[in-house]
């Protein structure tokens, strides 16, 4: 991964499987977002391949592109709601933009959204009416309103108290029982990384590749490399940010 000759990462080589909740960790400036960036289809790896279900996302166009991108969801820091809709309305939006349903449907598939991370009832408020946690879970909504299979989130708790932090993995987990669904998540908070992932990579950058791959339990046990240690067993507000 590059931004011109500035090599942000190289051999990268990893597998998310099915099911997982694959956790992209490592300091402040190591390339998480980018590698995120890369994965979600905003920018172009400058060497090798990002392969989703077997299919190189960078060398297909048109139709078949946009098919595997329809394959994954995004939910953004921010939660990315647009301020003057209504919940139903930011929901709905993606639906109306990528399919050719009426309206009315359109409008009960946000409904059944917003009740699958807790917010029934809540389709006509507007954003700022609700607290940060529920805007976080409805652009959790949001980014599920086209039943991705890859849900990705960019430090998902990032501003978020403790117990909306906590409920906001509860949700995570809950979404991946139910649904099935992948989880892709950057995030540099410990607890919740050491309680939710199931897999993880550790970007290092120093060496500018990764140095540690595994369940970020395990890694936390058996990785005896001093920088993956030095991130996994700081206390939970971290020094790595
Ligand atoms: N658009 C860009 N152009 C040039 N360099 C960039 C660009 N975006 C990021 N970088 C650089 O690439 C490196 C990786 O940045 P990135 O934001 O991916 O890291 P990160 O691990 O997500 O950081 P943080 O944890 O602070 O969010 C940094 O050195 C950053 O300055």
């Amino acid at each position: 991964m590059a931004y011109g000759d500035f090599v942000v990462m190289r051999d990268l080589d990893f597998a998310i499987q099915r099911g997982d909740i694959f956790i992209i960790m490592g300091g402040s400036g190591c390339g998480k977002s980018t590698l995120m960036r890369h994965m979600i289809g905003l920018k172009q790896p400058a060497a090798g391949k990002i392969l989703i279900a077997g299919q190189s996302l960078w060398d297909t166009e048109g139709a078949t592109r946009e098919a595997l991108l329809r394959r994954l969801g995004v939910m953004y820091q921010s939660g990315a709601l647009w301020s003057s809709l209504t919940l139903a309305e930011n929901i709905g939006l993606p639906l109306q933009q990528f399919t050719a349903l009426p309206s009315k449907r359109i409008r009960e598939i946000a409904s059944y959204k917003l009740a699958l991370v807790g917010l029934a009832g809540f389709e006509d408020h507007y954003p700022a009416e609700i607290s940060g946690g529920m805007q976080k879970r409805a652009g959790v909504a949001r980014a599920m309103a086209l039943d991705p299979e890859v849900l990705f989130f960019d430090e998902p708790s990032a501003g978020l108290d403790p117990v909306s932090a906590r409920r906001l993995d509860d949700l995570i987990l809950e979404l991946r029982e139910s649904l099935g669904t992948t989880m892709v998540v950057i995030t540099h908070e410990l607890a919740s990384l050491l309680r939710i992932g199931t897999n993880a990579i550790f970007l290092d950058v120093e060496t500018r590749t990764q140095i540690a791959q595994g369940a970020p339990r395990t890694l936390a046990e058996h990785c005896h490399h001093p920088r993956v240690q030095a991130f996994l067993s700081r206390g939970t507000t971290g020094e790595a940010q």
